[in-house]
Formats: structure tokens, sequence, C-alpha cells
């Protein structure tokens, strides 16, 4: 018999049917609790973007390859936050910084397992670093004070995650993990190596625009697997919900949310991660080609400046290619899962570096 599945979105919620469909599958699976889908839910590659899974048995890709992907805030304090201006000074987060780079003095050099590739680098795909201006929301008291910057790191365990699921799938696919010990093991690790490359992007982006790094106030990671109430919860693209404070990612040309998860198990303890796709991205490339010239879309509708030296991704990851992040944020306040404090305006988002500097 499949478990039970619960998606926190509604009526007017847009979403596409073969997210709910993925979300059935996973059900089915052997020693499936009960899936909890979120409302910025889409489908993934096999399984749902934007679920909490809960599980008698450990499911490696449940959680996927981007184990310790997340989205942490870092206060940030700027004389004159010209965004132009700005969007000019940021580093070169496709490269690690060099061995005597300063941002390195703020994290230490204790890297889990090692494992250096990648680390203080970005990513590609929807990963991105933002400096916004913090906005207040209705009556919630925000984490950072009105007005005041913020850097937005969005991104992962890179190749470290890529290869532990590698290992799990080259001897046993899409089935449980064998020794649920040794995978928790290199993904604790993962999810620890995620949390330190947000935060070496902070203090070098913090460096470079002449600020002091400084540390979170909100870190939570949204693929990853944890032991919750006798059963291994899978939540992939979904973040911690119990009582922590989370940023929802809108995208680089709308507000993106912070808010106060207060999920139960029904919902996986668990609330959304972002506005979710909408589109392909092939979808998104061939409409946006049509649509917009690649200088419109260095600019948002808010003003900011998206440094994005691939022209593809700038397409791939337009605005309109996501759903409504108001609408996702409407759904958990109503569904009751969590009360937003707080929105952030986009300044500047990096993507991938320029080739032309400004
Ligand atoms: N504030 C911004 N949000 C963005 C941007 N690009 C994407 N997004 C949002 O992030 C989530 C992350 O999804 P994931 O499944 O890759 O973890 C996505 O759903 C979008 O809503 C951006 O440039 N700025
Ligand atoms: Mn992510």
């Amino acid at each position: 018999m499949s478990a039970s599945v619960r998606v926190f979105a509604s009526a007017s919620s847009w979403i596409e049917s073969a997210a709910v469909d993925q979300c059935h599958q996973v059900a089915a699976l052997d020693g499936m609790r009960h899936v909890a889908g979120m409302p910025d839910l889409h489908p993934g590659k096999g399984a749902p973007i934007g679920a909490a899974m809960h599980s008698e048995v450990l499911y490696p890709v449940l959680v996927g390859s981007d184990i310790g992907c997340g989205i942490a805030v870092f206060p940030i304090s700027l004389k004159r936050p010209v965004p132009e201006k700005l969007a000019g000074r940021f580093p070169d987060l496709d490269h690690s910084p060099a061995p005597d780079d300063p941002a390195w003095d703020f994290v230490g050099r204790d890297v889990p397992l090692g494992h250096l590739a990648g680390l203080g680098t970005v990513g590609r795909g929807n990963h991105f670093v933002e400096l916004a201006r913090v906005e207040p929301v209705g009556a919630g008291s925000p984490p950072a004070g009105p007005g005041s910057l913020v850097l937005i790191v969005h991104s992962g365990s890179r190749g470290l995650g890529e290869s532990i699921l590698r290992e799990h799938t080259s001897q046993h696919g899409a089935g449980p993990a064998a020794s649920p010990a040794d995978y928790l093991k290199a993904h604790d690790e993962a999810v620890r190596w995620g949390s330190l490359n947000r935060r070496l992007m902070a203090a070098r982006v913090a460096r470079a625009l002449g600020a002091d790094p400084a540390d979170p106030i909100v870190d939570e990671c949204h693929n990853l697997v944890e032991w919750r109430d006798g059963g291994y919860l899978h939540r992939k693209g979904a973040a911690n919900g119990d009582g922590r404070d989370v940023l929802i990612a809108g995208t680089r040309g709308t507000r993106s949310y912070l808010v106060r998860g207060h999920a139960g198990p029904e919902a996986g303890w668990s609330v959304a991660h972002g506005a979710g796709r909408k589109m392909s991205r092939s979808d998104a490339l061939r409409r946006g080609r049509a649509k917009h010239t690649v200088e419109e879309l260095r600019r948002t509708p808010v003003g900011s400046f998206v440094v994005c030296g691939d022209r593809q991704l700038l397409f791939e990851e337009a605005p309109t290619a996501y759903k409504k992040i108001e609408q996702v944020v409407g759904d958990l306040t109503e569904f009751g899962l969590a009360t937003p404090l707080a929105a952030t305006v986009p300044l500047v988002t990096y993507k991938t570096a320029d080739r032309v500097r400004r």
C-alpha cells in the first residue's frame, strides 16, 4: 500500500500534474510513510522538487546530487550601495579564492573531507549570490532591520555531493542505501561543506565590496536527509520549517521572503525553498529570445543588475521562468506552515563572471 501524499498548494496555485505523479511514485516506494509537497512543487529528474519524504528506508536519489544545497543570509554594511558600481566589484566566484585570499581567515581551514576542489565557487544553474535590501512585510519583526542590506547565497556541495551520489548509484541505482550509516557519514560532510562554501563566498564578496564579513543570520539547507520521528526525512527542495527562520528565494527580478516556519509532521516539518520553476530551461530560452535582448535581461524589473557572462543562462534563469513567489508564501501562510518576517529586494545578482567588466 502506498504512503499518504499531501500537497500544500491552494486551488489557485498551478502545480504540474507530473510533479504530483512523482509524489505518488515516491509514495509507492518500500518503507515510505508520507510525502509532503510544498507550494513550489515541480517535477525533478525522477523525483519531485519541493517535497519532504518521510520513510523507514533511506533513498539517496531522493536527496539528489547537490547534497547540502541551501540558502544563507549574511548581513552586510555598505556606505553607498550603488548597484551598478557594486556589480562591477563582485569577485570571480567561478574560481576558488587564492590560498592567500583574506576570506579564508574568516572561515578557517577545516575543510570537510579535505575536499578543496570548487570550494568558494557558486556553480551553475539557479545558484546565485545576491546583494539585497531588506523590506518589512506585515507586522513581522525581521532578523535584519528594514533598509539594511544582506547577501543571499544559494549554493551547495558542488562536485563533492555529485561524487557521493555517483558512488551510490553506480552500485545500487535508485535503490536504498546499502549502509545508511556509510551514506550518512559522507552526506553529513557534504552538508557541512555546502555551509562552509556559502560562508566563504559571502566573505569573498563582503571583502571585495569593502565590507567586513559576518556570520549568517539564516543558513538552511534544502537538499538533505535527517533522522526524524523514527524515520529518514528526505528533503528535496524543501527547507526545515520546524521553528527556523528560512529565506524562500523568489527570482533575481522579484522579492524573496524571510519566513519563520512552524510546520508539523503532515508537512514533513518543512517549508518551501523557492518560487519553483514553471518553465523548462529550453522553453525559457526559446521564449526569452523571442521577447528580450540580453541587455534587457541584465537589468531587472526592480532595477537591479545581473552579473552573468553566460547569455544562455541569462535566458534560462529569467524571472519569467519561475512561479510567483507571493503565491508560494501566501499558500504557506494560509496552511499555517510559515509566517513572513521580511522581504528582500535584489540590488545585484551574481550568476557567473561577466566577460565584459563594467
Ligand atoms: N533571489 C533569487 N532567487 C532565485 C534566483 N534564481 C533562482 N531563484 C530561486 O531559487 C530557488 C532555488 O531552487 P533550487 O531548486 O535550485 O534549490 C528557485 O526555485 C527560485 O525560486 C535568483 O537569481 N535570485
Ligand atoms: Mn538549491
